[in-house]
């Protein structure tokens, strides 16, 4: 059965990449995707803007909402003070597999754990099954028309806390525009708007950070 692009890049990755080292696994995913094949990694670029983010917020609890091939995943928790924690969700099995085997090899995995499943069943679980109080950290990047239901959820669920930060990935393109419409009119978020590019390309792109007032 011929193999899946995902698999493709998972297989260059542990045959070029240096096994316990983060910044190798991202450099590796970075230019497979860039020269050979588009995958819809948050990129360099992108990349940077999260991890001034997440630099910033510290977080000793963060969720992400579409894991994918892990790249996020690693990216952000290579970042993690000692005893933070990654929670990541995704819904495919077979990106799922991908992810756990890459976040693995970049030696990231005791501060990650990859959830599967849809996040509007998720989320609800995270305070009882996953033991979490508030989330420092949320990291948007599955559905783009599952940010806004999901950011309302999460206010439900009483998972965020004042001075929670929101980073949401693809605002221009694919595109979140209800999502960005939400959070700038509601009086709960403080948002800022970082331009960029579509990862691995000249397209425009953006990301919106919402910080949760209370
Ligand atoms: O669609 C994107 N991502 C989402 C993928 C599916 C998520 C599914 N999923 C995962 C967890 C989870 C939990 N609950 C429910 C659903 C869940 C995406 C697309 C592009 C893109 C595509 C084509 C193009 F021409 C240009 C750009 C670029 C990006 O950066 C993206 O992120
Ligand atoms: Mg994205």
């Amino acid at each position: 059965m011929n193999q899946s692009k995902e698999q493709r890049i998972l297989n260059f990755v542990l045959q070029n990449a240096v096994r316990g080292d983060p910044c190798s696994v991202l450099d590796t995913i970075d230019k497979y995707c860039s020269q050979k094949e588009w995958a819809m990694n948050v990129g360099d670029e992108k990349g940077k803007i999260l991890d001034k983010t997440v630099e910033e917020a510290n977080p000793s609890v963060a969720l992400e909402l579409g894991t994918y091939c892990g790249y996020s995943a690693v990216r952000i928790s290579r970042l993690l003070k000692a005893g933070a924690r990654l929670l990541t969700v995704e819904f495919n099995p077979e990106f799922a597999a991908i992810a756990k085997q890459m976040i693995e090899f970049a030696g990231v995995q005791d501060k990650v754990k990859l959830l599967e499943g849809p996040s509007e069943e998720i989320i609800p679980q995270l305070k009882k099954k996953y033991e979490v109080d508030t989330l420092d950290f949320v990291f948007l990047d599955h559905w783009k028309d599952r940010y806004t239901p999901d950011t309302i959820l999460l206010q439900e669920c009483n998972l965020l806390r004042k001075g929670s930060v929101l980073l949401a990935d693809n605002v221009i393109f694919p595109g979140a525009p209800d999502f960005l419409n939400y959070v700038r009119k509601s009086p709960h978020f403080q948002c800022t708007n970082y331009p960029s590019h579509l990862e691995y390309m000249q397209v425009e792109d953006a990301m919106e950070k919402a910080v949760f007032l209370g």
